[in-house]
């Protein structure tokens, strides 16, 4: 296939390779100061960019009838306009907090967690994430897509980073050199504990997935999730 990496940073570059490796051509390579040039001969795109140039990338590829994967986190306000978009030019899109085999079998023991939970009244709920100093947002999309997947199957309404209320989920977003993205899931009472965790060593699982996603929507039309390209 011909890739448009849109966003060329730490995740565009280990994507490129894995990409390169599999067999596939990069026809564009698009930072902050480049044009959307050689899009058009793209069979996909994989935008991995900044939460402020997600939903530009997303329009110009679905605009130009170019399957997109969006691995960007940060602009997720903005998700229903794509989805209408995509609709509107019967396109193809993925967007995914987080294109790790392990997370997604992680998002679903949370969910049966949460609903094993979810009448034990005495637990109370909280979550943690930490990343590299480098990243922008906060709280993490991975941790986004963890809360409102407890708050489906409990009766917490939303999350907070600061001051939660009852019920609001507390989620403590943490910044440590080097942290390529660790998650954990807490149920605290007073006389134990459960906790569950997972940790990335490495960009590498994450380059994975979303290459891995891109090869299956090439030819679909749709809007999905990580979910139906690994049949979870
Ligand atoms: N879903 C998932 O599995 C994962 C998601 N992510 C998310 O992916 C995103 C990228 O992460 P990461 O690679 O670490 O970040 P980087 O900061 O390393 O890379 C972001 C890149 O986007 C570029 N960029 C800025 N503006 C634009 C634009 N208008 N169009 C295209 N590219 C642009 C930047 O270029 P310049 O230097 O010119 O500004 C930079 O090279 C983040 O939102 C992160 O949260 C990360 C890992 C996994
Ligand atoms: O910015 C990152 O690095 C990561 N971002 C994603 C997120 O916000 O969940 C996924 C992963 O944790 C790495």
């Amino acid at each position: 296939m011909k890739i448009a990496l849109l966003g060329y940073g730490r995740m565009g570059k280990v994507i490129e390779r894995i990409a390169l490796e599999r067999g596939h051509e990069i026809v564009l390579r698009k930072n902050a100061e480049d044009t959307f040039d050689g899009l058009e001969n793209a069979d996909v795109a994989i935008d991995f960019s900044i939460p402020d140039a997600a939903v530009e990338n997303i329009s110009a590829c679905l605009n130009n009838n170019v399957p997109v994967v969006s691995g960007t986190t940060g602009w997720l306000e903005h998700y229903h306009n794509m989805v209408e978009l995509c609709e509107q030019k019967q396109g193809a899109f993925i967007y995914g907090s987080n294109f790790s085999l392990g997370v997604n079998i992680f998002f679903e023991l949370n969910t049966h967690l949460a609903k094993m939970m979810s009448n034990l009244k005495q637990y109370k709920v909280s979550m943690n994430e930490i990343h590299h100093l480098q990243k922008l947002d906060a709280p993490s999309g991975t941790a986004i897509s963890l809360a409102n997947d407890i708050i489906a199957n409990s009766d917490y309404s939303s999350w907070a980073l600061e001051n939660a209320k009852e019920d609001e989920i507390h989620i403590d977003a943490i910044r440590e050199e080097g942290i390529p993205g660790t998650h954990s899931v807490f149920y605290d009472s007073e006389v134990d504990s459960i906790e569950i965790k997972h940790t990335a060593h490495s960009r590498e699982g994450f380059a994975f997935g979303a290459v891995v996603a891109a090869e299956w929507l090439y030819g679909k039309k749709g809007i999905y999730t990580m979910k139906d390209v690994l049949g979870l």
